[in-house]
């Protein structure tokens, strides 16, 4: 178990240059016209303990970042690290053997466990996939789990569509527990619930990385919910992460445009502050993925954009210790030069060079 303090230290998850594009087929022989691009060149690392959050409008990757990071798709391109073991090329063999250090929470409770199933059946495959525990001693760790995430033992013979919304998504992340994970993908867990019982949700969450020292990656869209639970904050914008930061600087001080957009429309508790506030509107749909804008992702809809916006990428950088960003409107000058890096890229372009 860790401490607060001593959460941050060592690196569990690194990712680098993570891509994940899914074929577009058409016509009798299916033949490849395409790439959904649903993550594209994405790079960051995750401490032990701690909880990040990733944040971004609907079909901007999220699921799939997650995903893809646990090995449930084949990552087109990149590097995957969970506790120094590359899994973007580990065969089924190896994936099985690490399976057990990284697990899932779904969003839809109902969906994701087997109707037909109980709750002990449910909370027990993993062991019985996994482990090889006596019958005893197996019914022993499904009550464990029970009573870790607040279930009443007496039900572990019920079936999910006995529980509530709130009960079924604690039987989830019991199931999840069950072969003690050191990392979970928290994947929208509490967007199918009622308002009133998320909170019960998150606190439950929180109070088992306390006591087990877990690892989460917290994907949502719910901005207000993000920053109650996550220590460092990413903003995905269509397949890439365009900022990435502490909590509270993200929060008081968005750098990017997009994050800056999309701050601007969570709700301010104090009417004062809130009549005040100004809102970022974008404009412009969000293009689609199988065909993303030159240059910066987020230039069709940008409020800021420049030229160079249109035709260069910006790379994803640390612009102050442990904040990063993708834009040029945070460009160094080279000073000897007069034009950074990027207006160079820009002008050889403009000149067809
Ligand atoms: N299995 C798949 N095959 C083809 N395209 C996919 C697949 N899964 C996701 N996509 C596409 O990838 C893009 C990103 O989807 P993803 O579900 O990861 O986004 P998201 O940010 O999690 O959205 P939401 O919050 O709505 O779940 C979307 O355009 C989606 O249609």
């Amino acid at each position: 178990m860790l401490d607060r303090a001593e959460r941050g230290h060592r690196k569990l998850v690194e990712i680098k240059g993570l891509k994940m594009y899914f074929p577009i087929t058409a016509g009798i022989f299916r033949s490849k016209v395409g790439d959904v691009k649903a993550v594209d060149d994405v790079s960051f690392d995750i401490y032990e303990g701690e909880t990040l959050g990733l944040v971004g409008e609907s079909g901007c990757g999220k699921s799939t970042c997650g995903r893809v990071i646990l090995r449930l798709y084949d990552p087109t391109d990149g590097s995957i690290r969970i506790d120094g073991v590359e899994l973007s090329d580990a065969d089924s063999g190896t994936l099985r053997k690490l399976r057990p250090t990284m697990q899932m929470v779904f969003q839809d409770p109902q969906a994701s466990l087997n109707p037909r199933m109980t709750v002990a059946a449910i909370i027990g495959e993993p062991l019985d996939e996994h482990s090889r525990l006596s019958k005893a001693e197996k019914l022993d760790r499904i009550y464990e789990l029970m009573d870790a995430v607040g279930l009443n033992r007496n039900f572990a013979n019920r079936y999910p569509h006995e529980f509530s919304g709130g009960q079924r998504q604690r039987i989830g992340i019991a199931r999840a527990l069950a072969l003690n994970p050191k990392f979970i993908v928290c994947d929208e867990p509490i967007a199918a619930l009622d308002v009133s019982i998320q909170a019960q949700v998150v606190n439950l969450l929180e109070d088992l990385q306390d006591r087990l020292g877990l690892t989460y990656l917290f994907i949502s869209h719910d901005l207000s919910m993000v920053r109650h639970i996550a220590d460092r904050v990413a903003v995905m914008y269509l397949g890439r992460i365009v900022e990435l930061a502490p909590r509270d600087a993200l929060y008081d001080r968005p750098m990017h445009p997009y994050t800056q957009a999309l701050l601007s429309a969570v709700p301010e508790p104090d009417p004062e502050i809130e009549t005040e506030r100004k809102r970022i509107i974008l404009t412009g749909d969000v293009p689609s993925p199988a065909n993303p804008p030159k240059g910066c992702n987020f230039c069709t809809r940008c409020p800021k954009v420049m030229e160079i916006c249109h035709n260069v990428n910006p790379p994803f950088r640390e612009l102050e210790p442990g904040r990063f960003a993708a834009c040029h409107l945070y460009e160094d000058t080279d000073t000897t030069a007069g034009k950074t890096a990027a207006q160079e890229e820009l002008t050889s372009i403009q000149q067809g060079v």
